[in-house]
């Protein structure tokens, strides 16, 4: 549905050339939620905008619905347009006009009959949940159900693809679920695909399939959303994941886990590690099967999840065994599709020293101390 090569985008700005885009390669399939996430700055808001061409590439393809977008002329594009559909952060709604106003004015400037202006209104009204307010003004009704009226208001076209840039940022949590849940329902029942610009992994986790991590102008990490949350491979997706389990554990979770490796007996070591796992692999008992393996395990935090209706949990768990049953529970649960990382430094107990660890001989992660620590 959106083909995109090789995008690139620099504003001129007072102290040269801003290279908002750096050659972005991106495959959006028809009837899709793609997640596009990023921190501020990264870029999502110039790219969202380039894929209806609010902004022109300064180099770069961008095809959607079939049509090669930077080749057509003004009259072209804004027929093309018609196909793309646009969900607004401040939602963008005309004070004068009433709802059902708001929602009519992208067909009144399209030239589309009144009488059928009319027959498309009721309908989609009452696919957002609005049917009741249809003659209100923007000053008398909330921001989520103004967020309800851009919505509709990008569907009057029928568009095959809904641009959403930070729809639900101005809005709290419970309201933003409200209408994630909304957008997740238009994608089923009228089958358009989604592109959603967000800065929030929450968002990400709530309705997307897929989703890109862009970063600088570049696309640093892309696939299913469960696989990137339990194999983030970028640094600035694991900082964005942090958002559902911070990178510090709370001091009383590392009080408690000192406390229960300063009682262990000779030979007996603790390996504090933070394991992620999602999708199938929820389904075997693995704490089980560790303990089965003659190693006590302590599940300190966590959270457990579940993102596209399949389980996904983030875990501190302490394992305390002799040397070769960590060994053992570990690669058992690299077996069993378990991700983990070690949080070790932290648990040392006060007083004995490096040795203490360097009996254990678990494989360390080397980026373990940017993460979990
Ligand atoms: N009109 C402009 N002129 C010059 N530079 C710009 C312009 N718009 C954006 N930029 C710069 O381009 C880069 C990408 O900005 P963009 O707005 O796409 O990021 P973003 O990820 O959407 O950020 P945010 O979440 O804060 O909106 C930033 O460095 C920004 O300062």
């Amino acid at each position: 549905m959106i083909d995109i090569q090789g995008l690139s985008l620099s504003y001129s700005g007072r102290q040269g050339p801003v290279h908002a885009l750096r050659g972005i390669d991106l495959r959006i399939q028809s009837g899709e939620v793609f997640g596009i996430i990023g921190r501020s700055g990264a870029g999502k808001s110039s790219l969202v905008r380039t894929i209806n061409l609010l902004n022109r590439p300064t180099a770069g393809r961008v095809e959607v619905a079939g049509r090669e977008l930077t080749t057509l002329t003004a009259a072209e594009l804004r027929a093309a347009r018609q196909d793309i559909g646009m969900v607004f952060q401040h939602f963008n709604l005309l004070s004068s006009r009433t709802v059902a106003g708001n929602v009519a004015l992208p067909l009144e400037l399209a030239g589309v009959p009144q009488a059928e202006i009319e027959a498309r209104i009721q309908p989609l009204l009452e696919l957002v949940g609005l049917a009741q307010l249809a003659d209100r003004y923007p000053a008398q009704i909330s921001g989520g159900q103004k967020q309800r009226v851009g919505i509709a208001r990008a569907l009057a076209s029928r568009p095959k693809v809904l641009l959403s840039d930070e729809a639900t940022s101005a809005l709290d949590p419970e309201t933003t679920r409200a209408i994630l849940d909304l957008l997740r329902d238009v994608n089923r029942r009228l089958g358009v695909t989604i592109v959603l610009i967000t800065h929030q992994m929450q968002v990400i986790k709530q309705i997307a399939d897929r989703v890109a991590v862009i970063d600088g102008g570049r696309i640093v990490e892309m696939g299913p959303v469960l696989d990137v949350f339990t194999r983030p491979q970028h640094p600035t997706t694991r900082s964005l994941i942090e958002e559902i389990l911070p990178a510090s554990l709370p001091e009383s979770v590392l009080q408690q886990a000192r406390g229960i490796a300063a009682q262990l007996p000779p030979g007996v070591y603790a390996h504090l590690l933070r394991v992620s796992y999602g999708g199938e692999a929820a389904n075997a008992p693995v704490w089980s099967e560790v303990a089965s393996l003659g190693v006590q395990v302590n599940v300190l935090h966590g959270v457990i999840d579940e993102i596209q209706r399949q389980p996904f949990g983030m875990l501190a768990v302490l394992l305390c065994g002799a040397d070769h049953d960590l060994q053992a529970a570990a690669a058992h649960l690299t077996t069993r599709g378990y991700t983990w990382t070690s949080v070790q430094e932290t648990v040392t107990p006060p007083g004995s020293g490096a040795d203490w660890w360097a009996n254990t001989r678990l494989p360390r992660d080397p980026d373990e101390k940017t993460i979990y620590v």
